[in-house]
């Protein structure tokens, strides 16, 4: 089994074949949160330039120097090492569509400044938005959200992008560098370079290994996507797990709630056939309980934390 692969290339709705890929894309959401998109969005000098000179110089700089990589906005949101056991560090810049963001961070282990560490960062975040919003659309739209309400949601969304660095798994691991999770954010673009890692399951339960194609970039659903479609998109369940045992690196373009953001199930998402599902949801606070003891101690944190079915049966 293989994730379905959308050609993006050149699309807007104004093309002829962009009704034959939302709905490509739509169904491919509905079955495992998942697309792989062919897109044009990171050519191969952008990609070297990221993958293969400024990553690899990130992540050698001291421990100290990337502890400075700190967001005042939420949790997670800033320089993770070495969590927990896991052989994976990644570096987060939060509100990343800003310019002034890239260059903050940049400042950090560049002083005196790097522009061409900027200018690669800044093209290759403005190429992924307008992937993001394609698929964004794509999807919604094939559900049957209006544009407007399409737009009202753009209204509560803020960027991260995280630079990923897996090291060597241990042997014990079997390869496996990120245990199986869901993402707390409403999609995640996902690109990889040269090495496979990212596999998602199916709902059989099998595994589906996404190679990592140069020309390809893979978005997943979110469980807040989840809590706009009411249930519909299923936040993608995946891993990483780098079988070849090699050093690994990978770029996620995060679209996440902003700050203080309450989410609901969209209006057209909600009938008779489809009954809410969620309650409103405070995303700060839903971030917070994903982490916490209990959060982590679920199988299906979100169900837990906001599902109706959930608290209608609490008074059992
Ligand atoms: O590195 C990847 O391919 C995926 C990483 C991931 O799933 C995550 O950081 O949440
Ligand atoms: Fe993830």
């Amino acid at each position: 089994m293989a994730i379905p692969k959308v050609d993006l290339r050149g699309l807007d709705p104004s093309s002829p074949g962009w009704a034959s890929a939302r709905a490509a894309v739509t169904a491919a959401m509905l079955e495992n949160g998942c697309v792989v998109a062919a897109c044009d969005t990171l050519g191969p000098e952008l990609r070297r330039a990221l993958f293969e000179r400024a990553m690899p110089e990130l992540f050698s700089f001291p421990a100290e120097t990337k502890q400075r990589n700190v967001s005042s906005d939420a949790a997670l949101r800033g320089y993770v090492g070495k969590l927990a056991g896991l052989d994976f560090e990644s570096f987060n810049v939060a509100a990343v569509t800003d310019p002034s963001s890239v260059r903050d961070f940049s400042s950090i282990f560049w002083p005196r400044g790097n522009p061409e560490f900027c200018d690669t960062v800044i093209s290759f975040v403005s190429n992924l938005l307008k992937l993001e919003h394609t698929v964004e659309k794509m999807t919604l739209d094939g559900l049957g959200v209006r544009e407007e309400s399409i737009a009202g949601h753009r209204q509560t969304l803020t960027h991260s992008l995280r630079l990923s660095h897996y090291s060597v798994p241990e042997e014990s691991k079997m390869g496996v560098t990120l245990p199986r999770h869901t993402d707390p954010s409403f999609t995640t673009a996902i690109v990889q370079h040269e090495v496979e890692g990212l596999e998602v399951q199916a709902k059989d339960g099998s595994w589906i290994t996404i190679p990592p194609e140069a020309d390809t970039i893979t978005i997943i659903a979110g469980d807040l996507l989840t809590v706009v479609t009411n249930g519909r998109v299923p936040a993608c369940i995946h891993r990483v797990k780098t079988a070849s045992n090699r050093e690994r690196f990978s770029v996620l373009f995060t679209a996440v709630a902003k700050n203080g953001a309450v989410l609901s199930p969209m209006d057209e998402l909600v009938d008779r056939d489809h009954p809410l599902m969620y309650n409103p949801l405070k995303t700060d606070e839903y971030v917070v309980f994903r982490y916490s003891e209990e959060g982590l101690k679920v199988s299906n944190p979100l169900e837990e934390f906001c599902g109706v079915h959930k608290s209608g049966s609490s008074t059992e």
